[in-house]
């Protein structure tokens, strides 16, 4: 598909998100048929792209919501996701949330400790009613990703260890309050190889025919979120090798597959527009300013992430620029030595691979508005974000003046 950028920035400015959702349509039915033949449910992880229309979006296709508080429960209902098919994890529930997620009866916690079992028990008591549940294994397993986003080795805060684990099982099982109905694993994102994923599925699994062997029956076998996708060169793991290991590691137990990809679904999906502002050469470097910044998109800044980038329309010999926003911090960059051609005051320059944790991780960092946000779907464009104001952001605070 061919995208009229400059018609977009000029419809709707600058800096700007757009979500290609033909494309979102695309990577959802993929991985859903990749799972023909098992039973399966696909819970988008709502934390990568939590926008309501994008949200309102798989829902429509069928999909389920992945949830890490209350917010994204209620952000998840709001688009339209059926309760039963919403999941709520995270190792940091408060009573409220759970409460909350109870009294809306969704499909099922995913509880991260012993505590935090307890804390639910109390809480369904109080209410009357039974938790279904599920527990986060935290297999031991590297996955060989980036470390600020691997999940499943004891170091992590992640999850419990297997024998705390079966515990757990057993005294949920007693409880009157809880029903243990999952098991769950996530051991970090950005994942391009299989094999950590597969011998977690196989211990995870393991422990569910050992559960079964003392008449706990786990029916959902959640294997979390992860799948890589192409930010650069990356190979990332095919959908039916993905869901091919899943069932041979579950093979003989009657389970609904579960899964929780973010980043897969809306990562390449998703595009960052902004603007050049200007150009400048200090002492030979040169560096290309634009009207976006890490506020906006802060992956580069965080974790060194690579987004690819280009400008559009404009020619000429490319040499290596910065290209930085104007926040005042020296980590404001969107990409480092990239080849540029000359470039000119409001000139497009497009960030790629950015619709994932992208618009979700953005902030108001040094009074910016966030961007507006716009989906493209069967050649049409339309907002689904307004651009934030100055007065949306004061809002909360201008009552309190003296
Ligand atoms: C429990 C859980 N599920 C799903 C996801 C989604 O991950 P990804 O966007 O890598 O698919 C995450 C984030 O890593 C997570 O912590
Ligand atoms: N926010 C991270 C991923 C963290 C995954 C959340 N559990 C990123 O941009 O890559």
């Amino acid at each position: 598909m061919s995208i009229d950028y400059k018609g977009l920035v000029e419809k709707y400015g600058s800096p700007l998100y757009m979500y290609d959702f033909d494309y979102i349509e695309n990577r959802y039915r993929t991985l859903k048929e990749a799972f023909a033949g098992k039973k399966s449910l696909i819970n988008y992880a709502v934390k990568a792209n939590s926008n309501l229309s994008v949200i309102q979006h798989l829902a429509k296709l069928g999909a389920g919501a992945d949830c890490v508080s209350i917010g994204e429960v209620r952000r998840a209902l709001d688009a339209g996701v059926d309760k039963y098919k919403i999941i709520f994890s995270g190792v940091g529930k408060r009573d409220d949330e759970i409460e909350e997620a109870l009294k809306r009866d969704i499909l099922m916690l995913n509880l991260e400790s012993e505590a935090e079992m307890k804390r639910v028990e109390m809480v369904a008591k109080a209410l009357g009613k039974e938790a279904r549940i599920s527990i986060r294994v935290n297999p031991n397993i590297d996955p060989q990703t980036h470390p600020y986003i691997s999940t499943g080795l004891h170091e992590n805060k992640f999850g419990v260890e297997i024998d705390m684990a079966k515990r757990m099982y057993i005294y949920a099982n007693k409880s009157e309050y809880l029903n243990p109905v999952g098991i769950h694993f996530h051991i970090g994102s950005q994942l391009t190889n299989l094999d950590p994923i597969k011998e977690s599925a196989m211990i995870v699994a393991d422990l569910v025919r050992s559960l079964r062997a003392i008449k706990i029956d786990i029916k959902f076998f959640d294997v979390g979120g992860g799948i890589g996708v192409v930010y650069d060169d990356e190979t990332p793991i095919p959908e039916r090798a993905y869901t091919e290991a899943i069932s041979e590691a579950t093979k003989g137990l009657d389970v609904t597959l579960l899964c929780e990809p973010g980043r897969y679904m809306v990562a390449n999906a998703g595009a960052f527009f902004t603007k050049v502002l200007y150009e400048k050469n200090n002492d030979g470097k040169r560096f290309v300013i634009v009207d976006g910044g890490m506020n906006d998109l802060i992956r580069p800044s965080l974790y060194n992430a690579y987004h690819k980038i280009e400008a559009v329309g404009a020619e000429g010999e490319k040499t290596p620029a910065d290209v930085v926003g104007p926040v005042c911090e020296s980590g404001d960059f969107f990409g480092k030595n990239v080849p540029l051609p000359p470039l000119n005051h409001n000139d497009i320059i497009v960030v790629q691979s950015a619709g994932a944790y992208g618009f979700t991780m953005a902030s108001n960092y040094n009074t910016r508005p966030k961007p507006a946000e716009i989906a493209l779907q069967g050649g049409t464009d339309r907002l689904i974000r307004r651009r934030e104001t100055y007065e949306d952001q004061v809002r909360l605070e201008k009552e309190f003046l003296e």
